[in-house]
């Protein structure tokens, strides 16, 4: 504990609260320079839809996936880690509505003002409403929390739309939040490092490779609505993404592999009799004619381990130092990712897509362009105005 008040004075010099926009700067892991923090750093909590259109989507919401069994069983959409929720394309009454009040243009609005890059530059990987329910409240077999992962996108957003007096818990919880002690200048900050809106409509906006969870609900039911946006790559610095995850992957097989041979050795050691500061392992590779040269196990029979390697592997399969060199990868990651504004590629803006009027053997007449009405009662389009046939 001695480390955390410097950290908290730090943290609140790193959180502004104003009435409606909360913002928070994840604390540097590796020692700061110029590129900390950069805008991947901040988690923003704001306002994103008014009350009324809060109560509309969360009625919308409800009645679809009351209709359509959604929030009864865990879905498949996606692969590493499974929510229960609805995809927001399957329902048109919830898509027009979105349509209607201008959602995208508001959230990615507010993500592009936080996170420096262009709206032209944003689509959605993925826009689902996700449901938690408390362990043990209902029948269905649903989820009352969602394990740390990270996204797919560059850019998040987790929409609360259930009031938060309806649900207890709950909350984005973040890995690098998770040993802040809750402040009451920093009034959206909860215990263990999650982030609980004030209010029913209001958005976490944060970096999708942030480690991240849906934190455990544990009264009541917590509905949300939940954005992945991904970003054009010339934004991105190329290999900064690849080589975080190949660390990740790396610390997590370590955890694994360093924690077994901590076992065995811990199981089989012996101190040898001649070599005080040695361990004698007991036990050797059997197949090691599978080795380029015969007995070149190093734990073979005669080997003698000095003390520090197991001390070092110990070291090495802590979890703290675990999560403290993921956390360094991570803060890496967020510094380096997004290219400054005058190292950016050119956009390549998408082809225009035109309408074309085939004739009767199929072959394109030219291009045209869609007028009001599309088809006629027999299904063949009309209103085709030939722009250069
Ligand atoms: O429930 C939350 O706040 C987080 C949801 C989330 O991270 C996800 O669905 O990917
Ligand atoms: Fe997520």
């Amino acid at each position: 504990m001695p480390k955390a008040p410097a950290r908290q004075k730090l943290f609140t010099l790193h959180a502004a609260s104003n009435k409606d926009h909360h913002s928070i700067t994840i604390l540097p892991f590796l020692p700061e320079d110029s590129t900390y923090p950069s805008s991947l750093h901040k988690i923003h909590v704001l306002p994103m839809l008014t009350e009324d259109e809060t109560t509309q989507l969360l009625e919308m919401a409800k009645a679809y996936a009351s209709d359509n069994k959604s929030w009864d069983k865990q879905q498949s959409r996606h692969v590493s880690y499974k929510t229960v929720d609805f995809a927001i394309e399957d329902s048109d009454e919830i898509t027009d509505y979105l349509d209607e009040i201008n959602f995208d243009d508001r959230v990615f609005g507010a993500l592009s003002e936080n996170y420096d890059v262009d709206v032209e530059d944003m689509t959605y990987l993925d826009l689902f409403c996700a449901s938690y329910e408390a362990a043990g409240e209902s029948e269905r077999g649903t989820m009352d929390r969602l394990e740390c992962h990270r996204d797919g996108s560059l850019l998040s957003f987790t929409l609360l739309l259930s009031p938060p007096g309806e649900f207890e818990g709950g909350g984005t919880i973040f890995d690098a939040l998770r040993d802040v002690p809750i402040n009451d200048e920093i009034p959206v900050l909860r215990d263990g490092g999650s982030i609980q809106p004030p209010q029913a409509g209001y958005a976490t906006l944060h970096c999708g490779k942030l480690l991240h969870g849906g934190h455990v609900v544990t009264k009541g039911q917590r509905i949300v609505l939940v954005g992945f946006v991904d970003v054009d790559e010339r934004n991105i610095k190329q290999d900064v993404l690849f080589n975080a995850a190949k660390e990740w992957g790396r610390n997590d097989v370590r955890k694994f592999w360093d924690k077994r041979r901590l076992q065995l050795l811990e199981n089989q050691q012996e101190i040898g009799l001649s070599a005080k500061n040695a361990i004698h392992p007991k036990w050797q590779l059997l197949n090691d004619e599978l080795l380029p040269q015969k007995k070149r196990s190093c734990f073979g029979p005669g080997f003698m381990m000095p003390r520090s390697i197991l001390d070092n592997i110990k070291n090495r399969a802590d979890d703290e130092k675990i999560r403290s060199r993921r956390l360094k990868t991570e803060d890496k990651l967020l510094r380096e990712m997004l290219l400054p504004r005058d190292l950016r590629g050119e956009k390549i803006l998408p082809g225009e897509w035109r309408e074309v009027e085939y004739d009767e053997n199929g072959v394109p007449i030219g291009p045209g362009e869609w007028r009001e009405d599309e088809y006629d009662e027999n299904g063949v389009p009309i209103g085709i105005e030939i722009l250069d046939p």
